[in-house]
């Protein structure tokens, strides 16, 4: 006989999906407006000052704090069979660990091995994504061939699995031929999907690993050796080209250098329709551990393009994000532990590739791009979660604090600090490449969809409490730039594209009427019963008193944030 599960009344029951985020800063890519945020059953359905709530509802004070969107983790490798073994966070510890850091959503590419079906390979991506997520989540899907069947499976991957953009490599036993590329990003345009790409030259790689390998150089050293910035930037030159030639907007994949960046920005002023990601890695460290005879310690570092030798890399790859010659960070998380990194002990080459990040890059972002002085808290948001959420067609849903998104929130707190350790960290790896980094900014609360999933600095995330996201082509902001650029979330809650509200308007979204006060509306206890076994995922202290003037006073937007305002991504 199975257990009775005691029934809740329906009020108490939505009493546990309602909550409200008091005095806290909001930060969109745009604005940083003072207001509060009242969420219901994941969704954003009110914001201002002074808001009438149902009694019940949780309360979390974020006086002194910013309020931003959750961050979109656009490249994330979880369980990826690669290098001959199989990275080691898989997608329950992925997806914790980047709860754990603030970002609320990952997108993950399907590996789709040589000659395999694209759909099936994506079937086994879901079924052993869907069960362990603990956020949302989106799939890319890998070209690894090319022929007529690839871009059949393409299009039905599209129009019935909401996949919009397709990895190809220049590099790898899986790369493409220039030919190759030149179809794929065709077939990427004709169905408006995004097209991506890693872009090293493989076959420069594959001869300089012989010579390198034929002289006696085997430790990880050899690894960048193999794969200079010019091999790189060659690459993303030529990709660059190939793309053009076919009108196909294109986005490179972990931009890991100056020369490669340089690359992009001319590329970007003839006027080709190229987005660069960069990563936590690349900003967070330098190639310094290339001279650390320690073999776990150098390989620990070993992904690709590499780290950098040149010590100016990161702060470069931070200034161009800051004048928008780079659009958007990811992580690249792709971990292995020490055992798997020593298959390439006498062989550099059979390192496997990857770091992690998607843990960090948050904070390793906001330390040296806020906290140093380069971007403001709106530029912050605009690379770690607005930009990904336009690219990807999931923009006012995702990636901002407006009525009618998803409510997934982080109140950052960019007063505190933490030191990044493997010993502490959510990650399945033992290895953390920020090792002993001490990061200002710390997400003390991260909701995901309603819920709270990072509690005071608690981790309390769900296995399987995420959800897969289907992504629509023809993503304005890739595709329709003209309009694109005059769209924005709707001011009625229905998260549709509207166009640009009158500045009037606009104040009064952000300046609400004032009502009563809020300690007359709401019922200060939250407690109450539950069924057997679940917790009040919304149960919290409850701040009664607030001062309508101080309320009012604090509703205040700021137009033009210290540091400049951001900008698009063309
Ligand atoms: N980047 C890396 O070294 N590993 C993950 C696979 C890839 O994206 O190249
Ligand atoms: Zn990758």
């Amino acid at each position: 006989m199975s257990t009775p599960v005691k029934k809740v009344p329906i009020h108490l029951q939505s009493a546990q999906n309602r909550l409200l985020i008091k005095n806290g800063k909001v930060v969109n890519e745009d604005d940083i407006v003072e207001e509060d945020v009242y969420i219901e059953d994941g969704i954003i359905k009110q914001l201002g000052r002074n808001l009438i709530i149902p009694g019940g509802t949780r309360v979390i004070d974020a006086r002194g704090k910013l309020v931003i969107p959750g961050g979109i983790d656009p490249h994330t490798h979880f369980e990826f069979e690669f290098m001959n073994t199989t990275s080691v966070d898989d997608f329950y510890q992925g997806t914790k660990a980047a709860v754990a850091g603030g970002t609320t959503m990952i997108i993950d590419f399907v590996l789709v091995k040589k000659g395999e079906s694209l759909l099936d390979s994506y079937y086994s991506y879901r079924q052993k994504a869907d069960e362990k997520v603990c956020c949302d989540y989106a799939l890319h899907v890998i070209i690894s061939y090319w022929n007529d069947k690839v871009f059949d499976e393409m299009s039905i991957l599209c129009s019935e699995h909401g996949v919009n953009s397709f990895k190809t490599f220049m590099a790898y036993s899986f790369m493409l031929n220039d030919s190759e590329l030149y179809s794929a990003f065709e077939a990427c345009k004709k169905l408006g999907a995004v097209a991506m790409v890693h872009a090293e030259n493989g076959s420069i790689v594959f001869k300089n690993t012989e010579k390198l390998l034929a002289k006696g150089v085997t430790g990880p050293e050899g690894h960048e050796l193999s794969r200079p910035e010019e091999v790189e930037a060659e690459a993303v030159n030529r990709a660059c080209t190939i793309a053009n030639q076919v009108d196909c907007p294109l986005y490179i994949v972990h931009v890991m250098s100056k020369s490669a960046t340089i690359a992009l920005a001319q590329a970007r002023s003839r006027g080709v329709r190229v987005i660069g990601e960069t990563l936590a890695a690349a900003l967070g460290t330098d190639g310094s551990h290339c001279k650390n005879t320690c073999f776990q310690h150098s390989a620990g570092h070993v992904l690709s393009p590499p780290l950098r030798s040149d010590p100016m890399t990161p702060q470069y790859l931070m200034n161009s994000l800051a004048q928008n010659d780079l659009q958007l960070t990811g992580s690249d998380n792709c971990t292995f532990n020490k055992s798997q990194k020593e298959m390439g002990l006498n062989d550099f080459s059979k390192i496997p590739n990857g770091v992690n990040g998607v843990e960090d890059r948050m904070s390793v972002i906001w330390e040296k791009g806020v906290h140093s002085g380069l971007i403001d808290a709106c530029r912050f948001v605009a690379i770690t979660s607005t930009t990904a959420a336009k690219i990807f067609n999931l923009y006012p849903r995702k990636g901002c604090i407006a009525l009618g998104s998803d409510a997934d929130i982080v109140i950052w707190n960019p007063n505190k600090t933490r030191t990044i350790s493997a010993k502490t960290h959510h990650q399945a790896v033992d290895f953390n490449i920020f090792e002993g980094m001490e990061c200002h900014g710390v997400p003390e609360y991260v909701i995901v969809n309603g819920r709270v999933c990072v509690d005071d600095e608690q981790v309390k995330v769900v296995q399987g409490h995420g959800n897969y996201i289907e992504c629509p082509v023809f993503p304005p902001f890739v595709y329709d730039i003209e309009n694109a650029s005059k769209l924005k979330p709707s001011d009625n809650g229905d998260a549709n594209w509207v166009t640009q509200p009158t500045q009037k308007e606009n104040d009064r979204k952000v300046c609400p009427t004032p009502t009563l006060p809020e300690s007359s509306v709401s019922t200060p206890s939250c407690k109450g019963p539950r069924p057997e076994g679940q917790r009040n995922l919304q149960d919290s202290t409850f701040s009664i008193s607030e001062d309508l003037d101080v309320a009012r006073r604090a509703c205040i937007k700021v137009q033009n944030p210290p540091g400049g305002k951001s900008s698009g991504f063309w």
